[in-house]
Protein backbone atom coordinates (compact mmCIF):
# COMPACT_ATOMS: atom_id res chain seq x y z
CA UNK A 1 0.00 0.00 0.00
CA UNK A 2 1.48 3.58 -1.05
CA UNK A 3 1.12 6.46 1.44
CA UNK A 4 -2.46 7.97 1.09
CA UNK A 5 -1.79 10.49 3.87
CA UNK A 6 0.62 12.60 4.92
CA UNK A 7 -0.46 13.26 8.06
CA UNK A 8 -1.69 9.45 8.90
CA UNK A 9 2.22 8.78 7.88
CA UNK A 10 3.87 11.09 10.67
CA UNK A 11 1.09 9.16 13.34
CA UNK A 12 3.08 5.85 12.17
CA UNK A 13 6.32 6.85 12.89
CA UNK A 14 5.87 9.06 16.14
CA UNK A 15 7.88 7.15 18.55
CA UNK A 16 5.92 5.78 21.21
CA UNK A 17 8.50 5.93 24.49
CA UNK A 18 10.99 8.58 24.66
CA UNK A 19 14.77 8.47 26.24
CA UNK A 20 15.08 12.24 27.30
CA UNK A 21 11.33 12.89 27.99
CA UNK A 22 11.66 15.55 30.85
CA UNK A 23 13.49 17.62 28.39
CA UNK A 24 11.82 18.08 25.38
CA UNK A 25 8.45 18.79 23.83
CA UNK A 26 9.00 16.26 20.62
CA UNK A 27 6.56 15.30 17.51
CA UNK A 28 3.03 16.98 17.58
CA UNK A 29 3.45 20.83 17.58
CA UNK A 30 5.04 23.00 14.91
CA UNK A 31 9.14 22.46 16.52
CA UNK A 32 10.57 20.81 18.74
CA UNK A 33 11.75 22.62 22.11
CA UNK A 34 14.89 20.88 23.78
CA UNK A 35 16.80 21.53 27.32
CA UNK A 36 20.55 21.57 27.58
CA UNK A 37 22.40 20.85 30.61
CA UNK A 38 24.53 23.34 32.11
CA UNK A 39 28.34 22.92 31.26
CA UNK A 40 27.57 21.84 27.92
CA UNK A 41 27.20 23.22 24.43
CA UNK A 42 24.83 22.02 21.56
CA UNK A 43 26.27 20.38 18.85
CA UNK A 44 24.26 20.20 15.71
CA UNK A 45 24.92 18.92 12.20
CA UNK A 46 22.56 17.75 9.15
CA UNK A 47 23.69 15.34 6.19
CA UNK A 48 21.40 14.22 3.60
CA UNK A 49 20.89 11.11 1.35
CA UNK A 50 19.72 10.53 -2.47
CA UNK A 51 17.91 8.10 -4.10
CA UNK A 52 20.81 6.85 -6.84
CA UNK A 53 23.60 9.34 -5.49
CA UNK A 54 23.72 7.47 -1.68
CA UNK A 55 21.79 4.58 -2.45
CA UNK A 56 20.10 2.29 -5.03
CA UNK A 57 16.89 -0.25 -4.33
CA UNK A 58 19.47 -2.78 -5.08
CA UNK A 59 22.46 -1.64 -2.77
CA UNK A 60 20.33 -0.77 0.13
CA UNK A 61 16.76 -1.72 1.75
CA UNK A 62 15.00 0.71 3.50
CA UNK A 63 15.70 -0.66 6.85
CA UNK A 64 19.14 0.27 5.78
CA UNK A 65 18.86 3.92 4.37
CA UNK A 66 17.50 5.04 7.54
CA UNK A 67 20.23 3.24 9.78
CA UNK A 68 22.66 4.62 7.46
CA UNK A 69 20.81 8.29 7.01
CA UNK A 70 21.38 8.32 11.18
CA UNK A 71 24.92 6.95 11.60
CA UNK A 72 26.53 9.25 9.28
CA UNK A 73 25.08 11.98 11.30
CA UNK A 74 25.79 10.55 14.62
CA UNK A 75 29.83 10.27 12.68
CA UNK A 76 30.15 14.20 12.60
CA UNK A 77 29.10 13.99 16.44
CA UNK A 78 31.50 11.72 17.56
CA UNK A 79 34.07 13.76 15.09
CA UNK A 80 33.89 16.50 17.61
CA UNK A 81 33.83 14.36 20.63
CA UNK A 82 30.55 15.02 21.32
CA UNK A 83 27.52 12.82 22.69
CA UNK A 84 24.48 12.30 20.15
CA UNK A 85 20.87 13.16 22.10
CA UNK A 86 17.74 14.08 19.14
CA UNK A 87 17.21 13.51 15.83
CA UNK A 88 15.16 15.03 13.25
CA UNK A 89 14.20 13.67 9.85
CA UNK A 90 13.26 15.36 6.64
CA UNK A 91 11.78 12.76 4.11
CA UNK A 92 10.44 13.52 0.63
CA UNK A 93 8.76 10.60 -0.75
CA UNK A 94 8.47 9.21 -4.22
CA UNK A 95 4.25 8.52 -4.78
CA UNK A 96 4.96 4.82 -5.00
CA UNK A 97 6.94 4.24 -2.04
CA UNK A 98 5.12 1.74 0.09
CA UNK A 99 3.94 2.53 3.75
CA UNK A 100 5.51 -0.79 5.10
CA UNK A 101 8.93 0.10 3.00
CA UNK A 102 8.74 3.39 4.63
CA UNK A 103 7.90 2.03 8.10
CA UNK A 104 11.42 0.33 7.64
CA UNK A 105 13.65 3.63 7.14
CA UNK A 106 12.10 4.63 10.26
CA UNK A 107 12.84 1.11 12.32
CA UNK A 108 16.44 1.34 11.05
CA UNK A 109 17.04 4.25 12.48
CA UNK A 110 15.20 3.78 15.66
CA UNK A 111 17.69 0.42 15.60
CA UNK A 112 20.44 2.74 15.78
CA UNK A 113 19.28 5.70 17.87
CA UNK A 114 18.33 2.91 20.59
CA UNK A 115 21.73 1.76 20.92
CA UNK A 116 22.57 5.63 21.26
CA UNK A 117 19.34 6.54 23.34
CA UNK A 118 18.56 9.24 20.94
CA UNK A 119 15.11 10.55 20.63
CA UNK A 120 13.55 11.36 17.56
CA UNK A 121 11.95 14.95 17.81
CA UNK A 122 10.58 15.98 14.54
CA UNK A 123 10.80 16.06 10.75
CA UNK A 124 9.05 16.86 7.94
CA UNK A 125 7.31 15.27 5.01
CA UNK A 126 7.12 16.06 1.42
CA UNK A 127 6.22 14.07 -2.05
CA UNK A 128 9.06 14.37 -4.44
CA UNK A 129 10.59 12.31 -7.47
CA UNK A 130 13.56 10.59 -5.88
CA UNK A 131 13.72 9.56 -2.23
CA UNK A 132 15.64 11.83 -0.15
CA UNK A 133 16.46 11.67 3.82
CA UNK A 134 17.78 14.43 5.56
CA UNK A 135 18.63 13.39 8.92
CA UNK A 136 19.19 16.53 11.67
CA UNK A 137 21.28 15.59 14.92
CA UNK A 138 21.88 17.67 18.05
CA UNK A 139 24.50 16.24 20.31
CA UNK A 140 26.34 18.06 22.92
CA UNK A 141 29.31 18.41 24.25
CA UNK A 142 31.35 19.85 27.68
CA UNK A 143 32.12 23.25 27.38
CA UNK A 144 35.44 24.39 25.93
CA UNK A 145 35.86 21.07 23.97
CA UNK A 146 37.35 21.67 20.41
CA UNK A 147 38.09 18.47 18.48
CA UNK A 148 39.06 20.91 15.75
CA UNK A 149 39.81 20.54 11.92
CA UNK A 150 42.57 23.04 12.58
CA UNK A 151 44.18 21.93 15.74
CA UNK A 152 46.80 19.67 14.41
CA UNK A 153 50.74 20.59 15.11
CA UNK A 154 54.36 20.16 13.96
CA UNK A 155 55.32 17.09 15.91
CA UNK A 156 52.06 15.76 16.41
CA UNK A 157 51.30 12.01 15.80
CA UNK A 158 48.37 11.00 12.71
CA UNK A 159 45.71 8.66 13.95
CA UNK A 160 43.12 6.72 12.21
CA UNK A 161 40.31 4.43 14.15
CA UNK A 162 39.16 0.83 12.26
CA UNK A 163 40.55 -0.91 8.80
CA UNK A 164 39.24 1.63 5.66
CA UNK A 165 37.93 0.94 2.29
CA UNK A 166 35.37 -2.20 3.55
CA UNK A 167 32.25 0.40 2.75
CA UNK A 168 33.67 0.91 -1.11
CA UNK A 169 34.68 -2.55 -1.47
CA UNK A 170 30.68 -3.66 -0.19
CA UNK A 171 29.38 -0.72 -2.61
CA UNK A 172 31.37 -2.61 -4.88
CA UNK A 173 30.21 -6.16 -4.33
CA UNK A 174 26.38 -5.08 -4.68
CA UNK A 175 27.03 -2.81 -7.97
CA UNK A 176 28.52 -5.78 -9.91
CA UNK A 177 26.85 -9.04 -7.92
CA UNK A 178 30.18 -10.17 -6.77
CA UNK A 179 30.35 -13.48 -4.48
CA UNK A 180 29.35 -11.33 -1.00
CA UNK A 181 31.43 -10.71 2.02
CA UNK A 182 29.40 -10.03 4.99
CA UNK A 183 31.83 -7.83 6.39
CA UNK A 184 32.72 -6.03 3.43
CA UNK A 185 28.42 -5.21 2.81
CA UNK A 186 27.99 -4.36 6.24
CA UNK A 187 30.26 -2.04 6.14
CA UNK A 188 28.60 -0.23 3.52
CA UNK A 189 25.34 -0.57 4.92
CA UNK A 190 25.28 -0.53 8.18
CA UNK A 191 28.15 2.36 9.13
CA UNK A 192 29.14 2.30 13.29
CA UNK A 193 29.98 5.68 14.18
CA UNK A 194 32.84 5.80 16.74
CA UNK A 195 31.53 7.48 19.10
CA UNK A 196 33.23 6.11 22.61
CA UNK A 197 36.61 6.84 20.66
CA UNK A 198 35.51 10.37 20.47
CA UNK A 199 34.41 10.56 24.36
CA UNK A 200 38.00 8.94 25.00
CA UNK A 201 39.79 11.83 22.02
CA UNK A 202 37.58 14.96 24.11
CA UNK A 203 39.38 14.44 27.35
CA UNK A 204 42.90 15.45 25.78
CA UNK A 205 44.02 18.84 25.52
CA UNK A 206 44.41 19.17 21.95
CA UNK A 207 43.06 16.96 18.63
CA UNK A 208 42.56 17.85 15.64
CA UNK A 209 39.70 15.28 14.07
CA UNK A 210 37.75 14.24 11.17
CA UNK A 211 35.26 11.59 10.39
CA UNK A 212 35.83 9.88 7.20
CA UNK A 213 32.90 10.22 4.79
CA UNK A 214 34.38 11.37 1.43
CA UNK A 215 37.47 9.21 1.85
CA UNK A 216 41.26 9.41 4.31
CA UNK A 217 43.01 11.56 1.99
CA UNK A 218 40.23 14.23 1.56
CA UNK A 219 39.61 13.77 5.17
CA UNK A 220 43.77 14.35 6.17
CA UNK A 221 43.55 17.07 3.33
CA UNK A 222 40.88 18.88 5.44
CA UNK A 223 43.11 19.02 8.56
CA UNK A 224 46.09 19.85 7.14
CA UNK A 225 44.67 22.86 4.71
CA UNK A 226 42.22 23.63 8.31
CA UNK A 227 46.04 23.61 10.30
CA UNK A 228 48.30 25.03 7.72
CA UNK A 229 50.76 22.16 8.10
CA UNK A 230 51.74 18.94 5.97
CA UNK A 231 50.60 15.50 6.99
CA UNK A 232 52.83 12.65 6.25
CA UNK A 233 51.48 9.14 5.78
CA UNK A 234 53.13 5.61 5.51
CA UNK A 235 51.44 4.06 2.61
CA UNK A 236 52.37 0.25 4.12
CA UNK A 237 50.47 1.19 7.80
CA UNK A 238 47.15 2.56 6.20
CA UNK A 239 44.90 -0.09 7.86
CA UNK A 240 42.97 -2.66 5.15
CA UNK A 241 41.27 -5.16 6.12
CA UNK A 242 42.38 -8.46 5.18
CA UNK A 243 38.40 -9.25 4.02
CA UNK A 244 39.06 -5.93 1.47
CA UNK A 245 42.31 -7.57 0.54
CA UNK A 246 40.74 -11.01 -0.03
CA UNK A 247 38.06 -9.83 -2.56
CA UNK A 248 40.17 -7.24 -4.68
CA UNK A 249 44.31 -7.04 -3.40
CA UNK A 250 44.39 -4.59 -6.61
CA UNK A 251 41.77 -2.21 -5.39
CA UNK A 252 42.09 -2.57 -1.63
CA UNK A 253 44.79 0.38 -0.85
CA UNK A 254 42.96 2.95 -3.28
CA UNK A 255 39.61 2.23 -1.26
CA UNK A 256 41.18 3.12 1.86
CA UNK A 257 42.55 6.23 0.66
CA UNK A 258 39.23 7.37 -1.26
CA UNK A 259 36.12 5.29 -1.08
CA UNK A 260 34.81 6.86 2.00
CA UNK A 261 31.72 6.25 4.02
CA UNK A 262 33.96 4.24 6.71
CA UNK A 263 33.01 6.40 9.15
CA UNK A 264 36.36 6.09 11.09
CA UNK A 265 38.11 9.15 12.74
CA UNK A 266 41.02 10.11 12.01
CA UNK A 267 43.00 12.80 13.60
CA UNK A 268 45.82 13.90 14.87
CA UNK A 269 47.38 14.22 18.80
CA UNK A 270 50.15 15.60 20.27
CA UNK A 271 53.71 13.06 20.15
CA UNK A 272 53.07 13.13 24.41
CA UNK A 273 49.78 12.21 24.12
CA UNK A 274 49.95 9.34 21.84
CA UNK A 275 50.55 6.63 24.15
CA UNK A 276 48.06 7.40 26.77
CA UNK A 277 45.76 7.50 23.57
CA UNK A 278 46.92 3.85 22.12
CA UNK A 279 46.40 2.41 25.68
CA UNK A 280 43.26 3.71 25.96
CA UNK A 281 42.01 2.55 22.87
CA UNK A 282 43.65 -0.74 23.77
CA UNK A 283 41.29 -1.24 27.10
CA UNK A 284 38.24 -0.08 25.22
CA UNK A 285 38.75 -2.55 22.71
CA UNK A 286 38.96 -0.05 19.65
CA UNK A 287 41.41 -0.45 16.98
CA UNK A 288 43.35 2.84 16.46
CA UNK A 289 46.72 2.72 14.52
CA UNK A 290 49.28 5.46 13.97
CA UNK A 291 49.63 6.43 10.55
CA UNK A 292 52.23 9.24 10.15
CA UNK A 293 52.59 12.97 11.31
CA UNK A 294 52.85 16.17 11.12
CA UNK A 295 55.09 18.87 9.98
CA UNK A 296 55.92 22.38 9.13
CA UNK A 297 53.71 23.05 6.09
CA UNK A 298 51.17 24.73 3.95
CA UNK A 299 48.22 22.10 3.50
CA UNK A 300 49.99 19.26 1.60
CA UNK A 301 49.85 15.70 1.99
CA UNK A 302 52.43 13.16 1.10
CA UNK A 303 51.99 9.24 1.01
CA UNK A 304 55.80 7.53 1.97
CA UNK A 305 56.41 4.41 0.54
CA UNK A 306 59.60 2.25 0.34
CA UNK A 307 59.58 3.72 -3.29
CA UNK A 308 59.64 7.22 -2.22
CA UNK A 309 57.46 10.38 -1.33
CA UNK A 310 54.59 11.33 -3.51
CA UNK A 311 52.46 14.24 -3.20
CA UNK A 312 48.54 12.77 -2.91
CA UNK A 313 46.07 15.26 -4.40
CA UNK A 314 42.06 15.81 -3.42
CA UNK A 315 40.94 12.52 -4.61
CA UNK A 316 37.71 11.43 -2.73
CA UNK A 317 33.98 11.66 -3.13
CA UNK A 318 32.72 14.75 -4.66
CA UNK A 319 29.07 15.99 -5.29
CA UNK A 320 30.12 17.60 -8.56
CA UNK A 321 32.98 16.03 -9.67
CA UNK A 322 32.31 12.17 -10.13
CA UNK A 323 35.03 9.84 -10.70
N1 LIG B 1 24.64 23.90 1.77
C1 LIG B 1 25.30 24.29 2.86
N2 LIG B 1 24.95 25.43 3.49
C2 LIG B 1 25.62 25.81 4.59
N3 LIG B 1 26.64 25.15 5.14
C3 LIG B 1 27.04 24.02 4.57
C4 LIG B 1 26.39 23.53 3.40
N4 LIG B 1 26.99 22.37 3.05
C5 LIG B 1 27.96 22.15 3.96
N5 LIG B 1 28.00 23.13 4.88
C6 LIG B 1 28.93 23.26 6.00
O1 LIG B 1 30.26 23.06 5.53
C7 LIG B 1 31.06 22.34 6.46
C8 LIG B 1 31.64 21.08 5.80
O2 LIG B 1 30.54 20.28 5.39
P1 LIG B 1 30.73 18.83 4.80
O3 LIG B 1 29.37 18.34 4.41
O4 LIG B 1 31.83 18.84 3.82
O5 LIG B 1 31.25 18.02 6.07
P2 LIG B 1 30.74 16.65 6.60
O6 LIG B 1 29.27 16.69 6.81
O7 LIG B 1 31.60 16.27 7.74
O8 LIG B 1 31.08 15.71 5.37
P3 LIG B 1 30.07 14.75 4.58
O9 LIG B 1 28.88 15.56 4.13
O10 LIG B 1 30.92 14.28 3.46
O11 LIG B 1 29.70 13.69 5.56
C9 LIG B 1 30.16 22.04 7.65
O12 LIG B 1 30.37 23.05 8.61
C10 LIG B 1 28.75 22.17 7.05
O13 LIG B 1 27.81 22.54 8.03
C1 LIG C 1 24.77 3.74 -5.48
C2 LIG C 1 25.95 4.41 -4.85
N1 LIG C 1 26.90 4.93 -5.62
C3 LIG C 1 27.98 5.56 -5.05
C4 LIG C 1 28.11 5.61 -3.69
C5 LIG C 1 29.34 6.23 -3.06
N2 LIG C 1 29.12 7.50 -2.38
C6 LIG C 1 28.00 8.22 -2.50
S1 LIG C 1 28.05 9.63 -1.57
C7 LIG C 1 29.61 9.27 -1.00
C8 LIG C 1 30.38 10.18 -0.08
C9 LIG C 1 29.64 10.60 1.15
O1 LIG C 1 28.50 11.38 0.83
P1 LIG C 1 28.29 12.81 1.47
O2 LIG C 1 29.49 13.63 1.12
O3 LIG C 1 27.04 13.35 0.86
O4 LIG C 1 28.19 12.59 2.94
C10 LIG C 1 30.06 8.07 -1.55
C11 LIG C 1 31.37 7.46 -1.30
C12 LIG C 1 27.06 5.03 -2.93
N3 LIG C 1 27.09 5.06 -1.58
N4 LIG C 1 26.01 4.43 -3.52
MG1 LIG D 1 27.94 17.06 5.26
MG1 LIG E 1 32.21 14.91 8.91
MG1 LIG F 1 30.92 14.71 1.51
Amino acid sequence: MSISDEFAFIKEIQPDRLFHEEKIVGIGDDAAIIGMEEGFEKIVCVDTMVEDVHFTRKTMSPFDIGYKSLAANISDVAAMGGIPLYYLVSITIPKHWEQKDLKEIYKGMKALGDKHKMDLIGGDTTSGKVLVVSVFVIGKVEQGKRLLRSNAQQGDVVFVSGTLGNAAGGLDILLHNNEPSLFLVEHHQRPTPQVELGRILSKFERVALNDVSDGLSSELLEIAESSKVDIFVKKEIIPVSKELTRYNDEKAFHWGMTGGEDFELVGTISADGWPELAEECRKAGIQITRIGNVRHGSGQLYLESETGVQQIQKEGYNHFNRR
